[in-house]
């Protein structure tokens, strides 16, 4: 029985959909389970006593809640949970509004009237759940104050319909403002798990991605050529003699020498292209959809670009140059022989003699 329920509840979440999203399918789910089962009871035990308009409109509900759920299960896009709750919503608010009209069963309907602040706050979300509840506290005191006369199938004391729609607002305002801090602290949780995720991919000091996060766009960029059967190109970049920076210059401008060259490697990418730190003073290129010749072209303007350039260090400028190994990817070649070849390529192009771009 637990499982059923627990299946019932579940039917329709999926791990691809945000939390929110599957937030709201759940208590849909659950929702039109309680308002099925309700609705139902109620609409035979209506049946059963001979009460048929309150039957009716008790069945009509049921069916409705039980509708409203299969069109979200059944179509599964945002547009059909959408519609799932806004009929959900509707159908409450009309249920309990004729439930006023009628007075339900010994006059008990207008009890039901606390249900809705707190399901359409769920469903609808802070701004829209509000602006439905006010145009529902406004049908409402219409229907007490000004059509009672004409549209009252029952009647109640002055007392009776002020107090029910004081303590009305006052759940109403309590599930907005309960809603209102559950999207906020939403929103801070999304927020920090964003930064959190930011920070464990991206380099402190250059804001590039780092050897964590370039290893995923890797991976991600081989899963891509194994359907496309196109290749990509990668380029291992290592600055020359950095060493003798820091010794000269102290670690401090060595980081600014680092900051400045990813500068400039970025600035004269292609918007496609990835620039990564790939550890120390190396950096990982990745080349989408491009053969390694049309990499080294790039890479042989970057070169040149880096050489000429300038970096000004306290009050000196110096020139600094970079060695390139680069490895076309095919998904005939696995991505870490990719990378041992692009770091021999690397070597090969310090063996040289440095400042140079190396193809295997
Ligand atoms: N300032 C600074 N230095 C770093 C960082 N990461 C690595 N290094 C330094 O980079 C230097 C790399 O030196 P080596 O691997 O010996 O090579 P190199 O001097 O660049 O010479 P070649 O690569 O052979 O041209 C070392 O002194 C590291 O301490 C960093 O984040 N900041």
């Amino acid at each position: 029985m637990m499982s059923f329920l627990k299946q019932y509840v579940m039917s329709g979440v999926s791990r691809h959909y945000k939390d929110e999203t599957n937030r709201r399918i759940m208590v849909v789910n659950l929702f039109s389970a309680v308002g099925v089962s309700i609705t139902f009871f109620l609409g035979i035990r209506a049946l059963i006593g001979q009460e048929f308009p309150l039957a009716i409109i008790l069945l009509t509900a049921s069916i409705t809640f039980a509708l409203s759920q299969r069109i979200q299960i059944h179509f599964g896009t945002p547009r059909s949970r959408t519609v799932s709750m806004t009929l959900l919503i509707t159908c409450l608010m009309v249920l309990v509004f004729l439930l006023l009209i009628t007075g339900g069963k010994d006059n008990t309907g207008p009890l039901w009237i606390y249900l809705v602040p707190p399901v359409t706050m769920f469903f609808a979300g802070f701004v829209r759940g509000l602006l439905a509840l006010l145009v529902f506290t406004i049908a409402c005191t219409l229907l007490f104050f000004v059509f009672d006369e004409s549209l009252l199938l029952t009647s109640y004391t002055y007392a009776f319909k002020s107090r029910l729609l004081y303590s009305f607002l006052t759940v109403t305002f309590l599930s907005a403002f309960y809603e209102y801090s559950r999207q906020k602290s939403y929103e801070t949780a999304l927020d920090l798990s964003e930064q959190f995720e930011q920070q464990a991919n991206h380099d402190h000091l250059t804001k590039l991605m780092n050897r964590r996060g370039c290893q995923v766009t890797l991976e991600r960029e081989y899963a891509r050529i194994q359907r496309s059967k196109k290749v990509f190109s990668i380029a291992i970049a290592d600055i020359d003699r950095f060493k003798s920076i820091n010794d000269t210059y102290g670690h401090e401008a060595g980081d600014d020498v680092l900051v400045k060259i990813s500068e400039i490697f970025s600035s004269r990418l292609r918007k496609q292209d990835i620039l990564a730190r790939w550890g120390g003073e190396e950096f990982m290129f990745i080349f989408p959809e491009t053969t390694s010749s049309e990499a080294v072209n790039v890479l042989e303007e970057l070169r040149e670009a880096l050489s000429y350039s300038a970096v000004a260090i306290g009050d000196s400028d110096i020139h600094i140059t970079s060695s390139f190994g680069v490895c076309e990817v095919s998904c005939a070649l696995p991505l870490a022989d990719a990378i041992r070849h692009a770091d021999m390529e690397l070597y090969r192009a310090k063996e040289s003699g440095r400042n140079k771009v190396c193809i295997g």
